[in-house]
């Protein structure tokens, strides 16, 4: 990827930096300055519709592949704005991987899983080795090291998302982004994958969107809380905007701003 070596803080690795996104002429989100720190998981919080998703996509130009997506700002990534014309967008997600809310393995074996995307992207190391390092990093090799010719299909939910998980690790990106990673799980496939985030936190930047409190405060060091208001041409229609970012012990113990209290405490959303 191409570098233009623009500054940002020395722990922080990927900031969003006067950020707005509209889908055609409807303004989803505007306005958002956030720096997220490298080795930290970061939750995205708030009500239905305030831009989350949207936010989450825009840190690895997943929403180019939206038509009428547009955004206006800077996304830096190591010193680069991801939405510079010179650099590619592949190479962007290679990076900064991405798991979703439905699990969705390809229709291939567990190893294949994995093999596939590395291949693609050129590993021409060990792959049996691969494989293994990536499913147990993701938790799941000792539930499937016995079965990896099956099909990905034939998993739990909470299985195949943790070998989205792997696939994802498989391509060695810096950053992890996770939407809504367990809202299609049980509470106790649910806990495996966060305590999989744990240790994924060793090795990984993690940004996860949540509407899960206890997961954000579970999991996340700091909370990123978006709200959302009338548009102010009054279409009936509303923006998100980041209303307030802080650690997850303050933003759920003593939040500056009154709306992220009653958000907290169940108030709205
Ligand atoms: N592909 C799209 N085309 C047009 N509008 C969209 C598209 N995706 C999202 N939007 C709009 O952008 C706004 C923000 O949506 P987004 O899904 O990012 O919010 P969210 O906070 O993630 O919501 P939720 O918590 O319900 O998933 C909403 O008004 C939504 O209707």
């Amino acid at each position: 990827m191409i570098k233009n070596n623009k500054k940002t803080a020395k722990n922080i690795i990927l900031s969003l930096d006067n950020v707005s996104i509209s889908y055609g002429t409807f303004e989803a989100v505007k306005n958002v300055f956030c720096n997220f720190k490298k080795g930290n998981i970061t939750s995205l919080i708030g009500p239905s519709g305030c831009g989350k998703s949207t936010v989450l996509r825009s840190l690895n130009r997943m929403n180019d592949l939206i038509p009428n997506c547009s955004l206006n700002g800077t996304v830096l990534f190591d010193g680069t704005n991801i939405y510079d014309k010179r650099v590619d967008p592949v190479e962007v997600r290679r990076r900064i991987g991405m798991v979703f809310q439905q699990p969705n393995p390809f229709p291939k074996s567990i190893y294949e899983n994995i093999a596939f995307g590395a291949r693609i992207n050129g590993f021409a190391g060990d792959m049996n080795e691969l494989v293994e390092r990536s499913l147990r990093k993701a938790a799941l090799w000792d539930e499937c090291k016995d079965k990896l010719n099956d099909s990905g299909y034939s998993l739990s939910g909470g299985q195949q998302q943790r070998l989205c998980i792997a696939r994802t690790i498989a391509i060695e990106p810096e950053i992890i982004l996770m939407d809504e990673p367990c809202s299609a799980l049980d509470p106790i496939s649910t806990l495996k994958i966060e305590e999989t985030m744990h240790e994924l936190k060793k090795n990984y930047t993690i940004i996860i969107v949540t509407h899960n409190m206890q997961q954000a405060l579970r999991v996340s060091d700091m909370t990123a809380f978006f709200n959302a208001i009338e548009h102010e041409d009054g279409d009936g229609g509303k923006v998100g905007y980041l209303a307030e970012f802080n650690s997850t012990k303050r933003i759920f113990s003593s939040p500056k701003e009154k709306t992220t209290q009653e958000y907290i405490s169940g108030k709205f959303g």
